[in-house]
């Protein structure tokens, strides 16, 4: 009798846990599991938030006024799609280790980037490529190797613009654009882009996909036979067929000494499979110069606006270098005010909003389960622009990053280059020495203006673009007293 008891116990027990499981199972599939974090309900199963993220213009602005509303962790459907974001320099920390980023969440830039791109591996795979490519972007390597890249560039666009003085409206997205796509790739992949033509076509093709893809994250792809779908196409080939043709011009010229050794003949040597090696090259050339084109594209809009700090990084510049002496590497930590103008451009301009990683088991983080699989974006936008670490966060203020205010809020609230699982941006170094060089250059030659009356707006996308061109004029320095 009793033992019949005891069976009908333990069938009754085993089928409470399969129901129970089941329901969890349905409330996951169904989009409908409850979680303690805060945040917004889908607004239907197919679509989840991701009409509100459309009205709110970009992810970054949903993502501002998500945090605004629900706190630093908030949960939203990315379509049918879970996603938690945080937004604070403690949740940052919390997740210091995680390496792995969900691809899901950056699919829409695979036409460009391709599926074997580093931004797609993770694991043991991904780690060992990091290990292999940040070799070639250290702080000693930028220095000994690109420096002379940087100066020889920067004199190119000095040269150029002294022939566009006065009232001469110079593009400056356009010009800083060209100077990046020609650092990164003569610096890391050859002397290819020879003549301005080439760099126009090449940047007109990046602009046309980039739009493109933008659009279809939340617009969704347009029909096969439309002319979007040809341009895109079309744009898409000649980005991908340029950077196949660099890889071969290297094949077919190996390097003559080890002191030419270049970021392409790494991938070359490795072995690794075609696919891999066109799809990082293309990775490292569109993330090198449309981060680099920006970021300088920012900084001399800011510096424009405010003639003041401009006048404050002139000086330091003569201080520091004379009027023609060059960058090195034992005076450009001397440059703290023009780090400091670098910085401020960086977080005023929001120019990577975000990035996201997941994991592959439930995990606590904030004092809450975070579903395994989950894509978790780290919110570095926002943290950016956090009343609690940046009082009057759209302010242009380089002071912000002195050292003794700098002591005042934590690191982690500043991080535009990514921080998770040590795959921070492995190009950021290289960022800020090429910058510094050309704003040296640049600066000690010329003293910056906006053309009036521009309203200029960002797009926050992928990266941050100005919606329109920004026009400067130029004054040469001596002239203007
Ligand atoms: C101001 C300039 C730049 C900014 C703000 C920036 C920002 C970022 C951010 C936020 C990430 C994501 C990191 C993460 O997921 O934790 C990233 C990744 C990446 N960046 Fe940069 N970046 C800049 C310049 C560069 C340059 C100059 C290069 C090339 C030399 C580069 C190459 C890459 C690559 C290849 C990745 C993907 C790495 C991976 O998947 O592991 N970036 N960058």
């Amino acid at each position: 009798m009793l033992e019949s008891i005891m069976l009908d116990f333990v069938i009754i027990f085993i089928f409470a846990l399969l129901l129970l499981g089941t329901v969890i199972f349905m409330y996951r599939r169904s989009g409908k599991f409850r979680t303690t974090i805060p945040g917004m309900d889908p607004i239907d199963s197919r679509e989840g938030n991701l009409p509100d993220i459309a009205k709110a213009g970009s992810l970054h602005e949903f993502l501002s006024l998500l945090h605004e509303r629900y706190g630093k962790i908030a949960h939203f459907w990315m379509g049918p799609r879970f996603v938690v974001s945080i937004a604070s320099a403690e949740l940052f920390k919390q997740h210091l280790k995680v390496f792995d980023r969900p691809p899901e969440l950056f699919r829409p830039y695979e036409p460009l980037f391709g599926s074997n791109s580093i931004a797609y591996a993770n694991g043991a795979d991904g780690r060992a490529r990091r290990k292999l490519y940040d070799a070639s972007y250290g702080h000693g390597i930028v220095m000994n190797n690109y420096l002379g890249i940087f100066n020889k560039l920067s004199n190119e666009v000095s040269a150029k613009w002294n022939t566009m003085l006065d009232e001469q409206h110079i593009p400056l997205r356009d010009q800083m654009f060209a100077f990046a796509i020609k650092s990164i790739t003569i610096t890391s992949f050859g002397d290819y882009f020879h003549d301005d033509e080439q760099v126009l076509e090449f940047r007109k093709a990046y602009d046309t996909c980039m739009d493109e893809m933008e659009r279809r994250l939340t617009e969704g792809a347009p029909e096969p036979d439309s002319l979007e779908e040809k341009n895109f196409k079309k744009a898409l080939n000649i980005m991908h067929s340029t950077i196949k043709k660099i890889v071969e011009i290297r094949r077919d010229n190996p390097l003559k000494s080890e002191d030419d050794h270049i970021f392409l003949d790494t991938l070359l040597e490795a072995g690794i499979p075609e696919s891999q090696l066109i799809d990082d090259s293309i990775s490292f050339t569109v993330a090198g110069f449309h981060t680099s084109g920006l970021f300088l594209t920012w900084l001399f809009y800011f510096l424009a606006l405010h003639q003041d700090v401009q006048t404050k990084v002139y000086d330091e510049l003569l201080k520091v270098l004379g009027p023609n002496g060059k960058i090195s590497a034992d005076n450009i930590n001397d440059l703290q005010y023009g780090r400091q103008v670098q910085d401020e451009t960086l977080r005023c301009s929001v120019l990577a909003p975000w990035t996201a990683r997941y994991q592959h088991m439930d995990v606590e983080l904030g004092g809450h389960t975070i579903p395994a699989e989950t894509p978790v974006i780290l919110a570095l936008g926002v943290s950016l622009q956090d009343e609690e670490y940046w009082p009057e966060p759209t302010k242009f203020d380089p002071d912000r990053f002195s050292p003794e205010n700098s002591k005042l809020r934590p690191d982690m609230a500043f991080q535009p280059f990514g921080f998770a699982g040590k795959r921070k941006c492995p190009g950021y170094r290289f960022s800020y020495i090429e910058v510094q060089v050309l704003v040296a250059e640049i600066l000690r030659k010329f003293r910056i203006k906006l053309v009036e009356g521009q309203v200029v707006m960002p797009v926050y996308g992928f990266v941050t673009n100005p919606k329109e061109e920004i026009w400067v004029t130029l004054e040469k320095r001596g002239n203007e007293e």
